[in-house]
């Protein structure tokens, strides 16, 4: 269990208003235990004292943070802060970059250290899937895009295909935008159906945690609508972490907010208390707009 205190209490009228969205108007959680004062009581994720660098750049430092179960958390900050490769670091995606590595630290996930040298990656990966900044359908069909991983995975029954394919689509909220064009190229969809139709390959594998870096920065305002209503959705079956650059968004969508800044993690709480009462002053100073 974490607590994580605020200590200065401020108001920002621009910050109360960022956070008038579907996220600050449910009720007040159970996670609230006393005036900006955070308890994560059922961590999926546990950093503790994480290091990490890019060869000899030091890119993030000393980060600790609780990630809950099923709810979603942002991860919000200034052009080069950390945040990608925070995200980065939850399903060894930067294994795949020369000279990157863990220099201190851990990640657990379900108490068990991703980092450990007998973790299969590749299961991992499975466990936490990831929605990137541009979409990326494979040049496939629409179908395709989602039984070509299953195949992988040694599913090759096509009813159950049928059935997985037709459950995650609806799952990312695209069936009724497709269901009669199955076999049409994904690469003939709209960039907001690409997106989904990404988010619904990620969750074709039955993933608990799902990464999201930036996945509306490339679209419009109603394609980013639809995404974030699906998120609102998802969170009830998925851990959802997201890395935005739209305060807005991560008001509207999530439930706890982290605002890193030069590779360290500034503050970390309940996303209305955040943007409305941040403990720190660079916290509010970036929430305000007033930098980054
Ligand atoms: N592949 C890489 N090789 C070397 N340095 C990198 C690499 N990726 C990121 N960095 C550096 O690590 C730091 C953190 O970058 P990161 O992309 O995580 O920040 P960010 O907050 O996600 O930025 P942005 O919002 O611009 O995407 C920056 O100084 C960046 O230059």
């Amino acid at each position: 269990m974490t607590l994580m205190e605020s200590t200065r209490p401020s108001s920002s009228s621009s910050a109360a208003a960022l956070a008038a969205g579907p996220a600050a108007s449910r009720p007040a959680s159970a996670l609230v235990a006393a005036h900006a004062r955070v308890i994560v009581p059922n961590p999926i994720i546990d950093i503790q004292g994480l290091d990490f660098s890019y060869g000899s750049h030091r890119a993030l430092h000393e980060i600790s943070l609780q990630i809950e179960a099923k709810r979603v958390t942002a991860f919000i900050g200034p052009s080069g802060c950390g945040k990608s490769t925070l995200l980065r670091c939850l399903n060894r995606m930067n294994d795949l970059i020369d000279g990157a590595r863990v220099t201190g630290g851990s990640i657990r996930i379900h108490g068990a250290d991703i980092n450990a040298p007998a973790v299969d990656v590749i299961e991992l990966r499975k466990r936490v899937g990831m929605v990137f900044q541009k979409s990326n359908p494979f040049p496939k069909s629409i179908y395709e895009n989602i039984a070509f991983g299953l195949r992988l995975q040694g599913i090759k029954d096509r009813g159950r295909l049928d059935e997985i394919v037709e459950k995650s689509l609806r799952g990312a909220a695209l069936w009724d935008e497709v269901k009669d064009r199955l076999h049409l190229s994904g690469l003939g969809l709209s960039g907001g159906q690409q997106q989904r139709l990404c988010i619904a390959r990620a969750i074709a594998v039955e993933p608990e945690i799902i990464l999201m870096d930036e996945p509306c920065s490339a679209l419009d305002p109603l394609a980013t609508a639809k995404i974030e209503e699906l998120i609102q959705e998802l969170r009830a079956r998925y851990t959802i972490v997201i890395v935005t650059h739209n305060m807005q968004q991560a008001a509207r969508v999530s439930d706890h907010t982290a605002f890193f800044y030069l590779g360290r993690l500034i503050e970390f709480g309940v996303t209305r208390d955040l943007f409305t009462n941040p403990a720190n002053a660079q916290t509010e100073a970036y929430v305000s707009g007033r930098f980054g």
